[in-house]
């Protein structure tokens, strides 16, 4: 018994106000079932009454039993059994029914009702209801520091007795605790913060529990261990968890969030739609923890029932971030009436300040509300206005002071600070709104610093999957804006607005990827070949949250860029391959840049001599507009059909040399025309070359699509025939689905040739062809076949012109007719310079004109004399706005985009600026994609 006693004795703690109490948790780890039972051997309960006895105090009597025996008297228990008062729930008891109904000895009695409070002191728990303690009862807090002092009362920090806790509740041991002295401010923000508290927003300070004891009334919070904002902007800023821009802005941005949600409280659960206000936002009462920026102080807060109008009469006193509204400066001092958008100007304000500490740390901050200081009727006021009607001019030189700083993320700060700080509160941005615009601020800033990141790590170790992966970030930024932000800031803040609940996910997956890279920036070179799935999946997941448009759009952009390292050796990409961060479409789009780099700059391709085939090997030739289709007889003597197109050499003397010559340069372009494709580029694959000496000229022999082995099935027909033919026959023009999708698929596949480096240089209507599939494609009442067909479907490209100009060896496949000429972009026919993309934009331009009013080019400008400069300007003005009719605006905008283009160099660069400035060969790619591309990817 005396073990048990000295044991819980040794428990007994003093809290900060010198009250003794025992903590719950020791207590129960010293009252175990078997500590009791021993208790019991030396006791007066009889041996057949203890089992019973031990389960009563296990079960409700373990608080009375440890009284007891402090005042050592243990074996007065029976007299609470048999008053049937063994009951902790009914503690404390009052002395009179101690002595009264439990019988004990009016000693033990009044000791008891002593002793007791030491054992009864209340442990907290997460809630919201208030609890009125008495005057006796002890709170377990070993330490109680004044930490602020506002109008209403002062704020501690508390520490609770970590060994004191309701067991399986978590309840911080260490918090806040504001005292109010008067019950209707603490009543006040205790309903504004038990309605709040449903948010559960992370940037709205949490109500922890709420208490009353004697005429104190107490609120806890999580303490905030880095103070208030006012208090942060004084530090310096290494000192702070805020050393860069980024967290900064974002933190900012969750606060304006949570001012949203109290504007707009809504929750469904409540079924309960709120108008709030906080009424008194400034630094003071904006805590700062754990990297957040928290709002606190919800003291004069109004919470109206929706739709209620948000006006309130203002009734804070003064203050520098208050709204030009809140008080009339020229009648003393009025107040006014004030909505929501006072709380966005005292948040403009706040922002200011943060921008200002960005920028030039706490001096900077000090310096500024000097600056603000002005006189008004004998008072020194450091708002940021002069009253109702006047804006300060301390405040717009500042902030324009602010811009000349330099840094982009400041400028854009700056600007969302001039949209709050309008005087007429309705032009003022809602704390929504201003959310928005910060968040995209934050994910350009965080994603700018990551493009760094990835650049100079791929400077230090250049590495093909380095590059992908940097390639691919940058896609994304792309897609998403970002890439021109400051200047477009439009489409981000489209998907901004659409996309809330991205957002988080967004900030998450950069902060992983900027941590990942940062951590692979410090690894040793060596390291630098680790594993990158963590990069990779990073990307993935930032991919995921773009809407379908904007991943297509990142997708054109990754091909217009992904053989950008062309001079990669094919190895290394084959590698990559392997490694799986390189799928097989891009190997074979990088290895098609590869050698069409080797056989533009006429560097050595080891030559592929297999391509090379005997003159004989080809039978069967029958002509097909400037090309031919036969049939390839192999060593076995078995034939398949293909398609022959020309290069010819011309005149040159017949010397070996030269022969060689013109030998090797048509290898290497049958290598080109051999190489794996993806299915996108609609091209027939060369299965070789041989020599026509009569023709001077190199036959290059294609193969037929797979689908075309039937032997009665060989005859394809081109695109210009297919619209000469049906031109009077109404019924038998394609379907118009399948018009567009012939036009999509003719946009695609030159745009993935540009992607690889390709030029057509040769594209006319002539030039497209089509296969029939099936028997059913050939239509039995009609000689030509294909009519009926779903053919056009899958067009594809022939008639490649790979000739270089003034080159001795070039070989031409250039067309003689000169009505072909049409086909070609006026500048090139005038100026005869090296062939770039917006000469086959135009070629395309016309074969979608072509297709758009299903007439060959011919017709459509029948009757026209002029230049060739002119009759573009006419298509143009008359025939394009025309094709609306036919198939739409989008498809017509799309054929006036190939049109209309003027190269101003040789380079590849295009004056498609927005002011008609120079944009080079990748930007004018993207603008061919989401001006032809994008509009005509329908699934048609
Ligand atoms: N949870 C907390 N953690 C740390 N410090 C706090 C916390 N809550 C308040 N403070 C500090 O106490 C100060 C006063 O708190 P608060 O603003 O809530 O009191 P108030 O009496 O309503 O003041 P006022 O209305 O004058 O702003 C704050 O400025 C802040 O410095």
């Amino acid at each position: 018994m005396d073990k048990l006693k000295s044991a819980i004795k040794g428990l007994r703690r003093q809290n900060v106000a010198g009250y003794y109490y025992i903590p719950s948790r020791s207590l129960d780890a010293v009252m175990t079932t078997e500590a009791i039972r021993d208790a019991f051997v030396d006791s007066t309960i009889p041996p057949y009454h203890q089992e019973e006895t031990l389960n009563r105090v296990c079960k409700q009597g373990v608080k009375i039993f440890a009284t007891l025996l402090l005042l050592g008297c243990p074996n007065h228990l029976s007299l609470f059994i048999e008053a049937d008062q063994l009951d902790d729930a009914k503690l404390p008891l009052k002395t009179e029914a101690l002595f009264g109904e439990i019988h004990l000895p009016k000693e033990v009695a009044t000791d008891f009702a002593e002793k007791q409070w030491e054992l009864i002191v209340p442990t907290f728990r997460c809630g919201t209801l208030n609890r009125r303690f008495g005057a006796n009862i002890v709170l377990p807090f070993t330490q109680d520091k004044r930490i602020g002092k506002g109008a209403f009362g002062a704020v501690h920090e508390v520490m609770i007795d970590e060994d004191h806790q309701a067991p399986g509740v978590l309840f911080p041991h260490i918090i806040a605790r504001k005292e109010f002295t008067v019950e209707h401010d603490h009543r006040k923000e205790l309903e504004n913060l038990s309605i709040l508290n449903h948010l559960k927003h992370p940037n709205i300070v949490e109500l922890l529990s709420s208490f009353v004891q004697k005429d104190k009334y107490s609120l806890l919070f999580p303490l905030a261990k880095d103070g208030d904002l006012d208090a942060f902007l004084v530090k310096e800023r290494h000192h702070t968890q805020f050393s860069t821009d980024q967290p900064l802005v974002d933190a900012f941005a969750a606060l304006c969030s949570a001012v949203a949600h109290v504007h707009n409280f809504s929750h469904s659960k409540l079924d309960l739609q709120l108008i709030g206000l906080h009424h008194d936002l400034r630094p003071r009462n904006v805590l700062v923890s754990d990297g957040r920026f928290v709002l606190a102080d919800f003291g004069i807060s109004t919470l109206k029932p929706y739709p209620a109008n948000s006006e309130t009469p203002f009734k804070n006193g003064s203050d520098d971030y208050l709204a030009p509204e809140c008080e009339d400066w020229d009648d003393g001092f009025q107040a006014g009436k004030v909505h929501r958008s006072a709380d966005v100007w005292s948040l403009g304000c706040i922002l200011a300040e943060v921008v200002t500490y960005m920028a030039w740390g706490p001096q900077g901050v000090v310096r500024f509300r000097e600056a603000r200081r002005y006189k008004v009727r004998g008072w020194t006021l450091r708002q940021f206005h002069h009253g109702p009607r006047k804006s300060s001019e301390a405040v717009n030189s500042w902030l324009s002071d602010l811009e000349q700083q330099g840094s982009t993320t400041i400028t854009l700060l700056v600007e969302v600070v001039r949209q709050i700080l309008s005087l007429n509160f309705l032009q003022r941005p809602t704390a929504e709104e201003v959310t928005r615009e910060l968040q995209m601020i934050a994910i350009y800033e965080a994603a700018s610093n990551i493009d760094a990141t990835f650049g100079s790590i791929r400077n230090k170790y250049p590495s093909l999957d380095m590059f992908l992966e940097h390639l691919r970030f940058k896609t994304w930024m792309l897609a998403l804006g970002l890439s021109n932000f400051r200047d477009e800031p439009k489409s981000l803040r489209a998907f901004i607005h659409k996309a809330d609940l991205q957002y988080d996910e967004i900030q998450e997956t950069l902060t992983r990827l900027s941590t990942s890279l940062g951590a692979r920036q410090r690894q040793e070179p060596d390291a630098q070949c680790l594993d990158f799935s963590s990069l990779s999946n990073l990307n993935d997941k930032l991919q995921r949250v773009l809407t379908p448009e904007q991943r297509e759009k990142s997708r054109d952009y990754f091909l217009i860029n992904v053989t950008e390292e062309s001079e990669l050796p094919c190895d290394e990409i084959e590698g990559a391959v392997a490694s799986g961060s390189v799928t097989h479409e891009i190997r074979l789009r990088a290895k098609l840049k590869y050698i069409n780099n080797i056989l533009t700059d006429d560097r050595y391709l080891p030559p592929d001599r297999s391509l090379r085939l005997e003159p004989n090997a080809v039978e069967e030739l029958i002509p097909f507009g400037d090309h031919h289709r036969g049939r390839l007889i192999d060593q076995r003597g078995d034939s398949q059909p293909v398609w022959v197109e020309w290069h010819r050499y011309g005149k040159h003397e017949a010397k070996q040399e030269t022969m060689g010559l013109l030998y090797e340069r048509a290898t290497r372009i049958a290598q080109l025309l051999a190489a794996d494709k993806p299915e996108s580029f609609r091209s027939l694959t060369c299965c070789g070359f041989f020599l026509d000496a009569e023709r001077e000229a190199f036959g290059m022999v294609y193969k037929f699509p797979d689908s075309t082995d039937d032997q009665d099935l060989v005859r394809p027909i081109d695109l210009r025939q297919r619209i000469v033919d049906t031109l009077d026959k109404h019924a038998l023009y394609p379907d118009l689905d399948d018009r567009f999708k012939l036009a999509s698929t003719l946009v695609a596949s030159l745009f993935e040739f540009h992607s690889v480096g390709w030029l057509h240089k040769n594209l006319m209507s002539s030039n497209v062809i089509f296969f029939p599939k099936t028997r059913n494609d050939i239509d039995a009442d009609t000689s030509n076949p294909l009519y009926r067909s779903e053919a056009i479907r899958e067009p594809f490209l022939v008639g490649f012109n790979h000739s270089r100009p003034e080159d001795p060896f070039a070989l031409t496949s250039a067309p003689a007719q000169s009505d072909l000429r049409h086909y070609h972009h006026p500048a090139y026919l005038k100026e005869n310079r090296g062939y770039q993309l917006e000469y086959d934009y135009y070629s395309l331009g016309i074969i979608l004109l072509e297709i758009g009013f299903w007439m060959p080019l011919a017709k459509i400008t029948e009757g026209w004399v002029g230049s060739y400069e002119e009759r573009r300007r006419r298509l143009l003005e008359r025939r394009v706005p025309r094709l609306k009719q036919y198939m739409g605006r989008r498809y017509s905008e799309a054929v006036r985009f190939c049109l209309e283009g003027n190269p101003v160099s040789d380079n590849g660069t295009s004056g498609r600026g927005d002011q008609g400035e120079t944009i080079g060969r990748k930007e004018l790619m993207l603008q061919f994609a989401q001006c032809v591309m994008a509009p005509l990817k329908v699934p048609w």
